[in-house]
C-alpha cells in the first residue's frame, strides 16, 4: 500500500488532536509517510502541533516528516490528501449566529436556520478560495471536507468547481448515530450497512441491515421506541447536550414511525420546543468554548510540558475515523459503503438532479458510486425541496450579494417561515458579518 501524504487545513481546530488519534488507531488501514498542519492562526496551530509532535513520536513512528506552518506553498504542494476543518470567524461567530436568531424567538443553531444561513455565507468565500489555492499547488490530489454547514459549503463547491470530482463533502452525524445503533444491535459500527436519504443534517434512515443482508430495522426501531437511543460514541457520550439531542430521536420517532431521522431535524419538527429550551448567553458555542476548546488546549498543555502522552486517556473517535476510512477508500478502491453528500442526478428520482444528497455511496478510486434511492415519499420531498430552496438561495445570495434572496430563504426555512422576522433576521446577521460579506451593500 502506497504511504499517503496528507495536509490537515484548518489544524488548529478542536477535532485535530482527536483526527491524530484517530490517524494513529487506523495507520493500517491508512498509512502515512508525511502530515501537514496548515491553518491561518499561528499561534492555535502551533499548540496542536506541538502535541502532535509528542504523539507522533510515540505512537506513529512511521510518520517520518511532520510539519507545521502558515506557508500555503509547503502546506499544498505534493499532497495526496487534505482535510479542511476551517470555522471562518470562529467559536465567536457560532456564539452569534446562535444568540441572534433566539433574539427573534427563532432557532439559534449552528447548521440550521439563520445561524446556519450566516455561517454558511461566512464559509463559502474561504472554501473557495482554499479549493482555487489548492488546485494551483496540485489537481489530483483528493479534498475531504468537513467545513460546515456541510450543505451549502457542498452547494457553493458544486457550482463554482462543477468539473472537479475530487472534491468531497462529509458530515460525521449519520456515523455517530450508527454508533449508538451498533451498541444497540451489540455489534460494531463497521459491520452495518445504511440505507438513508436526504440533504446533510436533514435526512432519514429508511434501514439498517449488516453485511451478511439481514435487514436490522424493525429490532432497532422498537428499541429505540421502547427504550430510547443513546449517545455513546467517547467525544459526545458525557455531553448533556448531546444526550438531550439523542433522546428527542425517540420522541420524533414516535411521532412518525416511518423512518429513523437525523438528530438535526428536531430543529425543523420542533423549532418551538428548541427555542424554549435555550439560554441565550450560554448557546452550544459558548458551552464548546469552555468545555471541549478549552479540554483539547488543556490536553495540549500538558503533553507539551510533559514531553509525553503517557499519563492521558487519549481515545480516537468516530469524526475521525469516519473521515479517514472514506480517505482509505479512495485511496485503496476498496469500494466500501459511507453516507457522503454528492450531486443528485437522478440517485433520488423524484428530486431535481442539482441537489446535493447525502446517500450511501460505494467508495472507489474514482470517486463515490451512490446507489440509486428511488422515489422518496411525499412527506420527506417536500420537506427537502423547501429545506433544498433554502440552501441553493442562500448560495444564489453570496454570489449576487442579494438580501431578498436571503429573507426568501428563510422563508422558506421551517426554523423562520414567517417573513417579517426573516427580514428582520437578516438585518441583523448582515450588520454582524458585514466585514466577511462586502458583497452585500
Ligand atoms: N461535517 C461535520 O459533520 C463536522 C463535524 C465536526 C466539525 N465540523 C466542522 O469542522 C470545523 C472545525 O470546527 P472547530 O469547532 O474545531 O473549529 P475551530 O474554530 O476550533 O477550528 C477551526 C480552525 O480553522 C482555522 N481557520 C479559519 N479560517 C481558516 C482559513 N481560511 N484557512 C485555514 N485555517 C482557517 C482557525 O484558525 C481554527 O484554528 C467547523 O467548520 C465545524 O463546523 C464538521
Ligand atoms: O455542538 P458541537 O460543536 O459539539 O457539535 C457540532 C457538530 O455536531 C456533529 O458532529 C459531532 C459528531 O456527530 C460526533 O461524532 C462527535 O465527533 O462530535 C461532533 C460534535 O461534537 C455534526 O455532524 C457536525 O456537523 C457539527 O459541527
Ligand atoms: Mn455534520
Amino acid at each position: 500500500m502506497k504511504r499517503q501524504k496528507l495536509t490537515i487545513v484548518g489544524a488548529g481546530s478542536t477535532y485535530t488532536l482527536g483526527m491524530m488519534n484517530s490517524l494513529i488507531a487506523e495507520k493500517e488501514n491508512f498509512p502515512l509517510s508525511e502530515i501537514v498542519f496548515y491553518d491561518i492562526d499561528e499561534q492555535r496551530q502551533a499548540l496542536n502541533a506541538k502535541a502532535t509532535e509528542v504523539l507522533l513520536r510515540e505512537k506513529y513512528p512511521e510518520v517520518t516528516k511532520f510539519t507545521y506552518t502558515t506557508d500555503k506553498k509547503v502546506a499544498f504542494e505534493n499532497a495526496d490528501f487534505f482535510f479542511i476543518q476551517i470555522r471562518t470567524g470562529g467559536l465567536v461567530a457560532r456564539e452569534k449566529d446562535e444568540q441572534i436568531p433566539l433574539k427573534h424567538g427563532c432557532v439559534g443553531q449552528e447548521t440550521c436556520g439563520p445561524g446556519g444561513m450566516a455561517y454558511g455565507l461566512r464559509s463559502i468565500g474561504d472554501m473557495i478560495t482554499l479549493v482555487n489555492e489548492i488546485r494551483s499547488y496540485t489537481k489530483d490530489a483528493w479534498i475531504l471536507n468537513y467545513t460546515n454547514p456541510a450543505a451549502i459549503v457542498a452547494e457553493a463547491l458544486n457550482r463554482e468547481f462543477p468539473n472537479d470530482k475530487r472534491i468531497l463533502n462529509i458530515c460525521d452525524m449519520p456515523a455517530a448515530i450508527m454508533v449508538s445503533y451498533a451498541k444497540i444491535l451489540g455489534c460494531e459500527i463497521w459491520d452495518l450497512v445504511p440505507e438513508y436519504f436526504g440533504l446533510n443534517h436533514y435526512g432519514w434512515f429508511t434501514a439498517i441491515k449488516n453485511k451478511q443482508g439481514e435487514d436490522l430495522t424493525a429490532q432497532l426501531k422498537a428499541t429505540i421506541l421502547g427504550e430510547g437511543i443513546k449517545a455513546v460514541d467517547n467525544e459526545i457520550a458525557n455531553d448533556p447536550s448531546w444526550q438531550a439531542t439523542f433522546d428527542n430521536m425517540r420522541t420524533m420517532l414516535a411521532d412518525n414511525p416511518e423512518f429513523l431521522p437525523n438528530t438535526y431535524l428536531q430543529y425543523y419538527l420542533y423549532p418551538e420546543k428548541m427555542v424554549s429550551k435555550e439560554d441565550i448567553n450560554n448557546t452550544r458555542a459558548r458551552q464548546v468554548i469552555n468545555g471541549r476548546e478549552k479540554r483539547v488546549f488543556d490536553l495540549a498543555n500538558r503533553i507539551i510540558a510533559s514531553g509525553t502522552t503517557a499519563n492521558e486517556n487519549l481515545h480516537a473517535d468516530i469524526h475521525g475515523r469516519y473521515m479517514i476510512r472514506v480517505a482509505a477508500s479512495l485511496a485503496y478502491n476498496k469500494k466500501d459503503i459511507y453516507l457522503v453528500i454528492v450531486p443528485n442526478n437522478g440517485i433520488i428520482s423524484n428530486l431535481q438532479a442539482d441537489a446535493m444528497v447525502e446517500v450511501p455511496c460505494a467508495i472507489t478510486n474514482d470517486g463515490p458510486k451512490a446507489f440509486a434511492v428511488g422515489t422518496i415519499p411525499t412527506f420527506q420531498k417536500a420537506m427537502i425541496e423547501s429545506q433544498l430552496g433554502y440552501e441553493k438561495l442562500v448560495v444564489d445570495a453570496w454570489f449576487e450579494g442579494s438580501r431578498q434572496k436571503l429573507v426568501n430563504a428563510l422563508t422558506l426555512n421551517r426554523t423562520v417561515i414567517d417573513v417579517p422576522k426573516a427580514k428582520a433576521i437578516v438585518e441583523d446577521l448582515l450588520i454582524e458579518n458585514q466585514r466577511y460579506l462586502p458583497q452585500f451593500k
